[in-house]
């Protein structure tokens, strides 16, 4: 039986190349963001994300993270502004992070990891659906946030309540009600870059705007990350843990910053 890709010693982020050959492509993600080789960028636009939380659909188990998807057929919950031109539509948002708090994130500050990063994915409405869009160079638009150990993060709360019932790959609950905007910093100050989807297929199509404050997740929290599995239910249990891939070359990208 072919392995699909993960993040194990035999199908982790090394291996990714042989079924997907972009993932050593021009504009891959994620990367090492160096704040001082970043270039203020006085005509990017302040961002500006909408969201109903009418439109949560519910929290799955997908045996790469979790996420919770959102209803996305209307301009109902969306992202404008920032470096992207036109509306996108959220359609989900997942976590990734590491076994220990030393690790977890996808993009690194100065080569510094955090122990988890949340990604809130949206598509360019130009196109008929985020599988279209997937495929087209303007396509996606990633919103980053940094997750540092600090005090219990109460509106992480409910997500985490979720996870009993969500343990094992593949099963989902339902989950409603949810503003994904509790779950930003205040600060809306970003630094952007032309990049791909993190996980296979890779698709070069992802407009990536990573806030620079970061939001509060306690050890205890981030313990709880950690009860998942990759596994579905009655397989040898394998925690889900260190689901991200490493920072990717930059390849002569520009990082531009929204703040000075
Ligand atoms: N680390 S990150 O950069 O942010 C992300 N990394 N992956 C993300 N998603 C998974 C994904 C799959 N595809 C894709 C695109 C075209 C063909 C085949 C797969 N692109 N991204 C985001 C994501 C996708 N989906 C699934 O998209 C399918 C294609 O539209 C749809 O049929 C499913 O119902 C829905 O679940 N969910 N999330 S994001
Ligand atoms: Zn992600």
């Amino acid at each position: 039986m072919s392995h699909g890709w993960g993040y194990g010693a035999n199908n982790g982020p090394e291996t990714w190349g042989k079924d997907f050959p972009v993932a050593n492509g021009r504009r891959q993600s994620p990367i090492n963001i160096v704040p001082k080789e970043a270039q203020y960028d006085s005509t990017l636009k302040s961002l500006k994300l909408k969201y109903d939380p009418s439109n949560t659909k519910g929290i799955l188990n997908n045996g790469h993270s979790f996420q919770v998807d959102y209803e996305d057929d209307a301009n109902s919950s969306i992202l404008t502004g920032g470096p992207i031109s036109g509306t996108y539509r959220l359609k989900q948002f997942h976590f990734h992070w590491g076994a220990s708090n030393d690790r977890g994130s996808e993009h690194t500050i100065n080569g510094i990891k955090s122990p988890c990063e949340l990604h809130l994915v949206h598509w360019n409405t130009k196109y008929p659906s985020f599988g279209e869009g997937a495929s087209q160079p303007d396509g996606l638009a990633v919103v980053g946030v940094f997750l540092k150990i600090s005090a219990a993060n109460p509106r992480l709360q409910k997500v985490l309540d979720a996870f009993d019932s969500i343990k094992t790959k593949g099963k989902q609950t339902v989950f409603a009600n949810f503003d994904p905007k509790t779950l930003l910093p205040d600060s809306m100050d970003f630094w952007t870059y032309d990049g791909s989807l993190t996980t296979p297929p890779l698709l070069e199509s992802v407009s990536w705007i990573v806030l620079k404050e970061p939001i509060s997740v306690s050890r205890t929290q981030m313990a709880r990350f950690r009860g998942l599995l990759f596994t579905r239910e009655g397989e040898a249990p394998c925690c889900m843990v260190d689901n991200y891939r490493p920072p990717q070359p930059l390849k002569g990208r520009q990082v531009r910053a929204s703040f000075k």
